[in-house]
């Protein structure tokens, strides 16, 4: 090998994510796992620090998607339902965001893990004065108070058949109209083959890199969000991630 050989090789190994012409990955479920076990391990992030950059970003899609003057009822309200793992964790950051930019969250968790990450979330929710609803709203109260629905039950760990209580959430989110955001997969969906007869969300944000069942998203708003891929994982997963605007949380793919 010559000289100008090996640095072009080297060159574009180093190519910025920016310049690749390849579409963005969609990941598979285990792949999705992968890459958050390795961004705790091999990387040393806590999970509180993505999951406070997720739900940054996620409030942010919704201001995006619903700006407060685009809303229809009296008050700004948005009611987000919150999951027993991550994706519930990511809702509660969320809710504490949209009321810092102005919105009326109303939270709705109905199984809450025993662990400080997830008791000091909803505590920072309670002092924010965030409602905690003590149970599920039927569709059409839904439809009538909130001008739509964070849906944060279930991301990329949700396997199997749904169990209670949250099976007969998702009945009453499939028979509501209002708009919903589903934080990285709409809930109850295969992560790579979706559902047919599952929810339809309007807004789906995708966090590091969409999932493989984003591929079968109809909804009006895909947003990627969670900007926190160091550039060396994003090589190894070949995530040819676009290049987010300036200093934004969230990019509309
Ligand atoms: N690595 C990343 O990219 C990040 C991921 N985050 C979030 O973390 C999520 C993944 O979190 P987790 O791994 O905790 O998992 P999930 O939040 O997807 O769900 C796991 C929980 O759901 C329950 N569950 C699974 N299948 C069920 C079923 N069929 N019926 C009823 N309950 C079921 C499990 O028992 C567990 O309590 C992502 O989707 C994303 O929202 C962010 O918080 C931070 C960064
Ligand atoms: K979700």
């Amino acid at each position: 090998q010559t000289g100008s050989c090996q640095l072009n090789t080297a060159a574009s190994n180093h190519r910025p994510a920016s310049s690749m012409t390849q579409p963005i990955k969609y990941l598979g479920q285990e792949e999705a796992q992968h890459i958050d076990e390795e961004l705790f391990s091999e990387y040393g992030f806590s999970v509180d620090q993505l999951m406070e950059l997720a739900g940054l970003s996620c409030a942010t899609a919704v201001t995006r998607a619903y700006p407060l003057t685009s809303l229809v009822k009296a008050s700004p309200s948005v009611l987000v339902i919150c999951g027993p793992g991550n994706n519930g964790g990511d809702g509660l950051v969320c809710a504490r965001h949209l009321k810092l930019f102005g919105y009326e969250p109303f939270i709705f968790y109905p199984k809450r893990p025993n662990k400080p990450l997830f008791q000091g979330l909803a505590t920072q929710c309670e002092k924010m004065e965030i409602p905690f609803l003590s149970d599920m709203p039927e569709a059409s109260l839904i439809d009538e108070a909130y001008n739509l629905v964070v849906d944060a039950i279930f991301g990329f760990s949700f396997k199997g058949a749904v169990r209670e209580p949250f099976g007969s959430i998702l009945d009453v989110l499939k028979n509501t109209t209002v708009p919903l955001a589903s934080i990285d997969i709409p809930s109850g969906w295969d992560v790579e083959q979706g559902s047919a007869d599952g929810l339809q969300p309007d807004t789906l944000i995708s966090l590091t890199a969409p999932k493989k069942s984003a591929s079968l998203f109809r909804g009006r708003y895909h947003f990627l969000g969670g900007r926190f891929v160091p550039p060396s994982l994003e090589r190894k997963y070949q995530l040819n991630l676009p290049k987010y605007p300036d200093t934004d949380c969230v990019l509309k793919l």
